[in-house]
């Protein structure tokens, strides 16, 4: 299977409270309160497609779905074609899905994990500009709206279907002690793994972390590194609560903080990530999360 999938294009997230959602997304992350089909959905804007962040109102908070491009309707039918020779049930979207997400093509399907995953091609463009009420400029384009860190039980089965059904490459381990993570010391090792579809040196990893709402944490990229420090300023203005400091990750040199978003789960706000080039790059083991900084508190240590 080959690089079929080009990015991480959005998350779809159930919520109790969408308005502290809609405040967050505006005032906290620099995002564009954009318009949809869905009165009751918060529509959050990065660039020119109508929402990478869709929060719909719900019983409880939760991610209900990443959504990845794909190039064109060829590309879908390769992909659906690699799911069921092995073996996934791929559910085709109704006409009511695909009018929601305002995309051409959609199909979902769950990872061995039970994350849902959606891939699209032909989304609508919002012929409105984009602009941040405060200033904030996004790193999307060919490199996606960011990186999604998922919940994986089983290392082997989800790397097998990531890399072998969906054509992600394996672009770095990293091994976790599983005392710092509130699990039972156990005898085998567990893995962290980053994996790209793109120029982005990760466009999800998946961790051996239990996570109830169904996401570790979402990374968005800004185009200057004082973009970050201006969140952090609208973090401690809006009590958003920040729940690492300033650091940068050893594998991909990202720049960061992390926040807790109104549902739980956490936003990673960073600059200046690496991208790779997959004819030269080769896939290593790091072994510290950080170069420096990202000192975590609170939240249990994500
Ligand atoms: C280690 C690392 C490299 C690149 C990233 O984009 C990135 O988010 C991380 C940190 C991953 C990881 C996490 O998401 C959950 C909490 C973790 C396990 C820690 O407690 C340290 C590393 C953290
Ligand atoms: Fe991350």
């Amino acid at each position: 299977m080959s690089n079929l999938i080009r990015s991480l294009g959005y998350l779809r997230v159930e919520a109790t409270d969408p308005p502290a959602w809609r405040e967050f997304g505006v005032k906290v992350l620099g995002m564009a309160d954009g318009r949809g089909p869905d009165q009751q959905a918060v529509y959050l804007r990065m660039d020119d497609l109508p929402a990478r962040i869709v929060v719909v109102p719900g019983e409880r908070d939760r991610l209900a779905a990443s959504g990845w491009e794909l190039a064109d309707p060829a590309a879908m039918t390769r992909l659906a074609a690699a799911l069921e020779e092995a073996g996934y049930a791929v559910k085709p979207a109704g006409a009511d899905e695909l009018a929601d997400r305002r995309v051409s093509h959609l199909i979902s399907v769950d990872d061995p994990a039970g994350n849902r995953l959606e891939f699209f091609c032909g989304a609508a463009l919002d012929t409105r500009p984009f602009l941040s009420a405060t200033g904030t400029r996004f790193v999307t384009g060919v490199q996606g709206m960011g990186h999604a860190v998922l919940p994986a039980r089983d290392d082997a089965a989800s790397l097998r279907f990531y890399t072998e059904v969906l054509g992600f490459r394996l672009r770095d381990s990293m091994r976790l002690v599983p005392e710092h993570l509130g699990l039972p010391p156990g005898d085998r090792p567990l893995w962290m793994r980053f994996l790209g579809c793109g120029p982005r040196h990760h466009s999800v990893a998946l961790a051996p972390i239990p996570a109830p709402t169904g996401l570790i944490h979402l990374m968005i990229e800004t185009e200057t590194l004082d973009d970050v420090g201006r969140a952090i300023d609208r973090c401690g203005r809006h009590r958003a609560p920040m729940i690492s400091t300033l650091g940068r990750h050893a594998n991909d040199e990202m720049v960061s903080f992390y926040v807790r978003t109104p549902s739980g789960f956490d936003i990673e706000y960073g600059y200046g990530g690496l991208t790779v080039d997959d004819s030269t790059w080769v896939a290593r083991q790091t072994t510290a999360h950080s170069v420096w900084g990202h000192r975590f508190s609170g939240g249990g240590g994500h």
